[in-house]
């Protein structure tokens, strides 16, 4: 048994949370660079609790340059084991409406710009991702987001997008119509890969703020629509979060998934191969099995 420390990544429209005892916001050094913020450490109803900006109070990162390593690290670093990811995303499907919750269980990587791996020349590894989000945590973000009486859509696949345009017409209908994806977004790639890397089970909650530009009744994206409906979604979004820590318990098990020991047999290189800068840059991520 360790102790569950829950990391939370607010997405648009969630900038910080309240309620957390104790709260500070701390800084936090990571060799892979700055985070998009500082960390709100606290702790809510005797679990641990940390909450990352992903795009950095008053929203300064675009979806390309968070820093998704850095965020990722630092999570580590500060001890979270279990990462819930909040975010904004345009919905595929007619019933998956504005203002509803969907717990993503599959990804399609879209994404062209951005660093994909704590792993390279020097060290190399490759963890599983069939199943990128951990069963577990989605079962406690379902539960918490039904308990706030949010309408709440169990499993669905998230196209993640480079951005920052919205998609065009033939993209929106090539990724709903062709691939069967249910929701789109800008940021849940490649967090969900480097948070599997880092042995850090992780569950994404996205919020639909819009139909993207497939839907004949609804026309385009609209930045100032989607804000309307994130603002109510961030008052959710922190119901949700208030209900993770009662049931998820202090005292942590190993995951039954496997998410926590996703390194066990993933690194190739010899160690006599292995290139020492890299290798003390992966101090938290891997220090497990190094
Ligand atoms: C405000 S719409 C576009 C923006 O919202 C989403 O952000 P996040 O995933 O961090 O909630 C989307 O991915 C874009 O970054
Ligand atoms: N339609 C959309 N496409 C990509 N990211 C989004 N975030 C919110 N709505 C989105």
């Amino acid at each position: 048994m360790t102790r569950t420390k829950i990391g939370i990544i607010g997405g648009s429209g969630l900038y910080e949370i309240e309620g957390l005892e104790g709260a500070e916001w701390i800084s936090v050094d990571s060799p892979w660079g700055a985070p998009s913020d500082a960390l709100l450490s606290g702790t809510l109803d005797g679990v641990e609790m940390v909450f990352l900006p992903r795009h950095g109070r008053g929203h300064v990162h675009s979806p390309t340059t968070v820093p998704y390593r850095a965020n990722i690290d630092a999570l580590k670093r500060v001890g979270v084991t279990d990462v819930f990811s909040v975010s904004a995303c345009g919905s595929f499907r007619e019933e998956m409406a504005p203002g509803d919750f969907v717990i993503v269980d599959q990804f399609i990587d879209r994404t062209v710009a951005r660093e994909k791996s704590f792993f390279g020349t020097g060290c190399t590894a490759h963890v599983a991702l069939a199943h990128p989000t951990c069963a577990r945590l989605s079962d406690a973000a379902e539960t918490a987001a039904r308990g706030a009486g949010i309408t709440t859509h169990r499993g669905g696949t998230y196209l993640a997008m480079e951005g920052p345009q919205f998609s065009t017409l033939a993209e929106s209908k090539l990724y709903r119509e062709v691939w069967g994806c249910d929701v789109i977004g800008m940021t849940n790639m490649p967090e969900a890969k480097l948070a599997r890397e880092a042995e850090l089970c992780y569950a994404s909650v996205a919020m639909v703020t819009d139909y993207d530009s497939w839907h004949p009744d609804h026309g385009e994206v609209d930045v100032s629509e989607v804000i309307k409906t994130l603002l109510g979604n961030a008052d959710k979004a922190r119901n949700m979060v208030a209900a993770l820590p009662g049931l998820l318990g202090a005292e942590r098990a190993i995951c039954p998934h496997g998410c926590d020991r996703a390194l066990d047999t993933a690194i190739m290189t010899a160690p006599e191969k292995r290139d020492p800068a890299l290798m003390a840059k992966l101090d938290a991520i891997a220090g497990r099995v190094l």
